[in-house]
């Protein structure tokens, strides 16, 4: 049975990993808050109990119904919340819903794996032959969580929390049936990289990925240059920037995390194994804001995308300009670059794309066939300044849980308008799940609605419902 297969951003999502916010996550200081990557420090029970548990909720009812329904009574008076907690009885337990701790837990069960990923973590952060020795002589289920947060039961802080694992888009994505595991760009997320490899390559849920997982390394002559050459080489790629737009085609982001040498790399490999196609490098601009290409633009149904429209047909603006810069004016504007290489049998083709609606049009017809008419829907409704606000609070990182369905946060008002202005309804989760409970509404007949998540303090983490999911299964969109 195919269990991990993704061929498409909007194919009925059926399988997914998640990881709810840890403990880690409460103990991030100012002092660190840009180091981890967070711009600033967030409040662990609201996130969780206000944000994060109506997402699981939502994810749970469309890919796992029987967890939830009719139980959310229960499930919300329970004030101790161990129905998300992996080690308790009454937790929720999905092998669609899948937890990133309870995978982890699963192999240090195996000794080998245990021993070998306790050693693998104490090197990288630089522990004490003692502290590992202290490791050892834990329960796996402790363990688990002392790997993942950094705090030993006994509250000892023995390394950093990795806080941003609540972004498990970012640790690799599946094509097709392959595997692209990520190498980070930030320092911060290599931990987080490190147990996702032990668990891809010794789970048996990815049993059918062997041979499968696609690894990026560095080139060998990047060891032998000096310290100051190498800053700012290596080849890195994260998987927000990585996305399967459709069974032959592969969008990579070139950007603040993903060098052109780890894209170039991925479309050699992927081209040799013939594991897609096409692969657009899209090339945006190096800046925080922008972090991947998932926070500019994603995918709603077959032929509606969502994106920030400053980066939007510029092109032809572009080219007006060209005679003023010409005389010395400061360009006012973005650009992207955008190029297509497609693998035929007399060799690779190159193709060029002025925008993105161009690019994104081109996946609606030629690549998921599909022809209607094609819909752009701006961040803040293209209205400024909203459109970049609403981008920095994740307007346009949205996840499709089926065609036309999707799930977002609730601050970005504008861009919920410019929805609502293409036909699109939108209703906050908790109303949502309350209609499912009424069975005044159901997963399978909501259509052409975007779920509006509460995300105060999700959003101060720097990532989107597209980004805090990694799905490995979804049906074909085409
Ligand atoms: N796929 C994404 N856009 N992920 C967002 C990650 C956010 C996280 N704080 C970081 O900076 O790494």
């Amino acid at each position: 049975m195919q269990n991990i297969f993704v061929s498409s951003e909007v194919g009925t999502l059926r399988r997914l990993i998640i990881h709810s916010p840890d403990s880690g996550l409460g103990k991030v200081v100012p002092s660190k808050a840009q180091d981890w990557l967070f711009e600033d420090i967030v409040h662990l029970q609201t996130m969780r109990r206000d944000e994060y548990d109506y997402y699981l909720k939502i994810l749970l009812y469309f890919l796992d119904k029987e967890k939830v329904q009719g139980k959310l009574k229960e499930i919300d008076a329970d004030t101790s919340r161990d129905f998300y907690k992996p080690e308790k009885e009454k937790y929720f337990k999905s092998d669609k819903v899948i937890e990133f701790e309870s995978l982890l837990a699963d192999i240090l069960h195996m000794p080998e794996v245990r021993t070998e990923l306790t050693a693998a973590v104490c090197a990288i952060e630089e522990c004490s032959f003692q502290f590992q020795k202290e490791l050892a002589k834990l329960s796996v289920i402790d363990l688990a969580k002392v790997l993942i947060t950094g705090t030993m039961p006994s509250n000892k802080m023995l390394f950093p929390p990795i806080p941003n694992l609540i972004f498990t888009r970012d640790i690799g994505i599946v094509v097709n049936d392959h595997l692209l595991l990520n190498k980070p760009a930030k320092y911060a997320r290599t931990r987080e990289s490190l147990l996702a490899k032990y668990i891809f390559f010794n789970h048996p849920v990815f049993a059918n990925l062997r041979g499968k997982i696609i690894e990026i390394t560095e080139d060998e002559n990047h060891f032998l240059l000096a310290e100051e050459e190498q800053e700012g080489r290596l080849n890195t790629l994260e998987g927000g920037d990585v996305m399967m737009v459709a069974p032959n085609h592969l969008l990579i982001g070139v950007s603040e995390r993903t060098t052109v040498e780890a894209a170039r790399q991925a479309i050699d490999l992927l081209f040799a194994k013939k594991v897609v196609s096409k692969i657009t490098i899209i090339k945006i601009p190096q800046k925080r804001d922008y972090m991947h290409i998932d926070t500019i633009f994603t995918q709603i149904k077959c032929n509606v995308w969502v994106l920030l429209g400053s980066l939007g047909r510029v092109q032809e603006e572009a080219e007006k300009q060209q005679t003023w810069e010409q005389l010395g004016q400061k360009p006012g504007y973005e650009t992207l670059i955008i190029k297509q290489f497609i693998n035929k049998p007399d060799g690779v083709k190159i193709k060029d794309f002025a925008n993105l609606e161009d690019l994104l049009g081109s996946v609606t017809r030629d690549d998921l066939n599909c022809y209607d008419e094609i819909k752009f829907i701006y961040s803040g409704n293209n209205q400024f300044p909203y459109g970049a606000r609403e981008q920095w609070t994740d307007s346009c990182n949205l996840l499709a849980l089926k065609a036309g369905v999707a799930i977002g946060y609730d601050r970005n008002d504008h861009t919920a308008q410019a929805f609502r202005n293409a036909g699109f309804k939108t209703i906050n989760a908790i109303e949502l799940l309350e209609k499912f409970e009424s069975n005044e509404l159901s997963p399978e007949t909501l259509r052409d609605t975007i779920i509006m998540l509460p995300s105060a303090e999700l959003s101060r983490a720097r990532g989107g419902s597209h980004c805090m999911s990694l799905p490995i299964l979804r049906d074909n969109a085409i």
